[in-house]
């Protein structure tokens, strides 16, 4: 008889740790291969004296099998200097359908078609403002391949996980907020190919402990740019309530939003409603309102999707600046917070974040 997977995994989730539980029930197997009887794997998720143990554990179960011809289980090596607790990456693991996310009443992506047009702006800003207005919310940065969020909410530090599974997610402005990027050494590039993506995407929404701050009524979730591997999985395993798409006014930014709103609606998620970004430009020295990216096209097309639009937000570089030196500026009293305010209360109404 030839060796399996599914032997492989059979002998595997008959295997009780003393700490509880299985190492299939907690994770804790990557990238099992199993050919021609040569079995390899990675065993990663716990903290590393305990894998080591596991590891001697398992090696005893799996070479009693007849047709085990070679063995090998690989446990990585430990993060970055003094770094503790889970990694982030790694296959995702079977999911039969779209799951709720533990602690959160609303899931919210924000979404655009196209790059820089200030999605992640738009939703750091967006969670501060709704924190403001009495709102218990969470922001996941999804954004796996550029995370701007640890920037632009002013936090870095990685986050703890007493269990080595759990992840604790960190807080600023009022946000309960959780970012590859805490995972990650800063300049260190992820070259992750789409099923390493999707897995680091279930784990942000599955290990990480949301109502560790208390129970959240909402969570918004900055996605990558465009219609890639995150947003379909983010659709097709996540309950969601539905997506905000950010564009400029724009026409080759509202002509990649279209295919953004398109993606949804093919994958059966509800669009609220759109954004419009850098609308209009006042002149800090004489007052003058120019449209850089044109005007009044991203409520055009709103209107013509009969799809409300959430909010218009002007160019102003109190917004970047603000964002370079993480303190959104929904989180001060100026006027600039004032649209955001709005934005926030409009998508509150629309989403029934109170209900
Ligand atoms: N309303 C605004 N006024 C001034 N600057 C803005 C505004 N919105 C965004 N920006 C600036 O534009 C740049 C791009 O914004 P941001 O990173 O939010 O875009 P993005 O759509 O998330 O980009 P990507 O997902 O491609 O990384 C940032 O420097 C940000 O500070």
């Amino acid at each position: 008889m030839t060796l399996t997977k599914d032997t492989v995994l059979a002998t595997l989730a008959q295997v009780r740790l003393p700490q509880g539980g299985t190492v299939t029930e907690r994770n804790l197997i990557h990238a099992l291969a199993v050919e021609a009887g040569v079995v390899r794997f990675v065993l990663e998720g716990a903290p590393q004296a305990e894998l080591e143990a596991i590891r001697s554990r398992l090696e005893v179960e799996l070479k009693a099998l007849p047709d085990l011809k070679s063995l090998s289980i690989v446990i990585p090596a430990a993060g970055p200097a003094g770094a503790k607790g889970p990694t982030i990456g790694g296959h995702p693991k079977k999911q039969s359908g779209p799951l709720p996310v533990e602690g959160v009443k609303h899931v919210i992506a924000v979404g655009s078609g196209k790059g820089g047009v200030g999605k992640s702006t738009v939703s750091a800003n967006l969670a501060v403002a709704l924190a403001r207005q009495g709102v218990k919310v969470g922001l996941l940065d999804a954004d796996i391949y550029g995370p701007s969020q640890p920037r632009m909410m002013g936090v870095s530090k990685r986050p703890a996980s007493p269990d080595g599974h759990t992840i604790l997610p960190l807080q600023a402005h009022g946000v309960t907020l959780m970012s590859i990027g805490f995972m990650l050494k800063e300049d260190e590039a992820v070259i992750w190919r789409g099923p390493m993506l999707m897995g680091a995407l279930q784990q942000l929404l599955g290990q990480v402990k949301w109502d560790h701050y208390g129970p959240l009524d909402v969570l918004i979730i900055d996605l990558p740019p465009g219609t890639g591997d995150i947003q379909l999985s983010l659709c097709q395993k996540t309950k969601l309530d539905g997506a905000v798409i950010v564009s400029t006014p724009q026409d080759i930014a509202l002509l990649d939003a279209r295919k953004a709103l398109d993606m949804f609606k093919r994958l059966g998620t509800p669009v609220l409603g759109l954004v419009e970004n850098m609308s209009t430009y006042i002149c800090p020295e004489c007052g003058h309102e120019a449209h850089l990216f044109g005007h009044g096209g991203v409520a055009e097309e709103a209107a013509r999707l009969g799809l409300p639009l959430l909010g218009s937000l002007p160019l102003n570089i109190e917004v970047r600046l603000a964002a370079d030196a993480g303190t959104p500026v929904a989180a001060g009293e100026t006027a600039v917070a004032a649209p955001y305010a709005g934005l926030a209360a409009t998508l509150a109404r629309v989403a029934d974040l109170a209900g």
